[in-house]
């Protein structure tokens, strides 16, 4: 039985990517495939079981909305979470105990690993700082994935103990120590010619570790978008980061 897919935001940089990788794959039938303007009655109307939506900040509340109350299960690889955000759309899985949604604040293995290494070194190193870099069309920032790491180290430093991050600085320009996450600064970088990277600075005595991941085509992307497809279909329920979808 192959399962019949949806991607929303069709046209974009992610998302024609993803339509690709849902015609190639065997498992799957790409039901139908939404650019801004289409109407979202061609999710119900081309029996897309699930969807996969890629397309803004903006636009991917309505989105959700529209498929979590018509019965598709989400994937969703769309930045802007807040935890406002989060708590409406619990809310409304409430009301849907068998659909599942999952948020991938990064679908590619090497930054989901990247990720897990950085909780690993947070609790043994004083000082960390989360750079972040991406292409210079990105409405977003810090990057969904910069986020998310800097809360999970934020998360381990406090579980092992450690103290909040002192910053020394007295005389400065607005931003430039970054954005504060969770006591983590996170710095964001827009540059034409790159696509998405992130390097996560250790420092401690006489000693530092980076670790660092690149995404150097959408492709990368790929493998975790058809995990999440085909997993999310029998996981009802919230499910924040493709890690738990991974042996991790
Ligand atoms: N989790 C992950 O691993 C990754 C996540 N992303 C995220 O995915 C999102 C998309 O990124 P990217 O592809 O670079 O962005 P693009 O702007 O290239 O693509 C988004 C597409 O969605 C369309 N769109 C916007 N609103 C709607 C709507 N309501 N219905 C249908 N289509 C709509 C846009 O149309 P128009 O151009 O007319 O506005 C555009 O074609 C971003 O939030 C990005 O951060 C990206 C890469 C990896
Ligand atoms: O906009 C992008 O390109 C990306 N967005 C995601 C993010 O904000 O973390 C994932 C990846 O970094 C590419």
């Amino acid at each position: 039985m192959t399962l019949r897919v949806a991607v929303i935001g069709a046209k974009g940089r992610i998302g024609s990517e993803a339509v690709k990788a849902v015609e190639a794959a065997p498992d799957l039938e790409l039901a139908a495939a939404l650019g801004r303007g289409s109407k979202l009655e061609e999710l119900t109307e081309s029996g897309a079981q699930v969807a996969v939506e890629l397309t803004h900040p903006d636009s991917v509340m309505g989105n959700l909305d529209y498929c979590v109350h018509n019965g598709i299960h989400v994937v969703t690889g769309t930045t802007g979470w807040t935890d406002e955000r989060l708590a409406t759309v619990r809310g409304w899985l409430a009301d849907a105990p068998d659909l599942g949604l999952l948020i991938a604040p990064n679908f590619s293995i090497g930054a989901i690993l990247g990720m897990k290494f950085s909780q690993i070194a947070a609790r043994y190193f004083e000082s960390v700082e989360v750079v972040e870099l991406h292409h210079d069309r990105k409405a977003d920032a810090p990057s969904g994935t910069a986020t998310r790491t800097a809360q999970l180290i934020a998360a381990a430093r406090a579980e092992a103990g450690r103290p909040k991050q002192q910053d020394p600085t007295t005389h400065s320009l607005p931003g430039a120590r970054g954005a504060d996450v969770d006591g983590v600064p996170v710095h964001a970088v827009r540059l034409r010619g790159l696509l998405a990277h992130q390097q996560v600075m250790f420092g401690d005595t006489g000693e530092t570790l980076t670790i660092r991941h690149d995404s150097l085509h959408h492709s990368s992307f790929m493998p975790g978008i058809l995990l999440g497809v085909r997993k999310v279909v029998e996981t009802p329920g919230l499910t924040f980061g493709l890690e738990h979808f991974l042996d991790l």
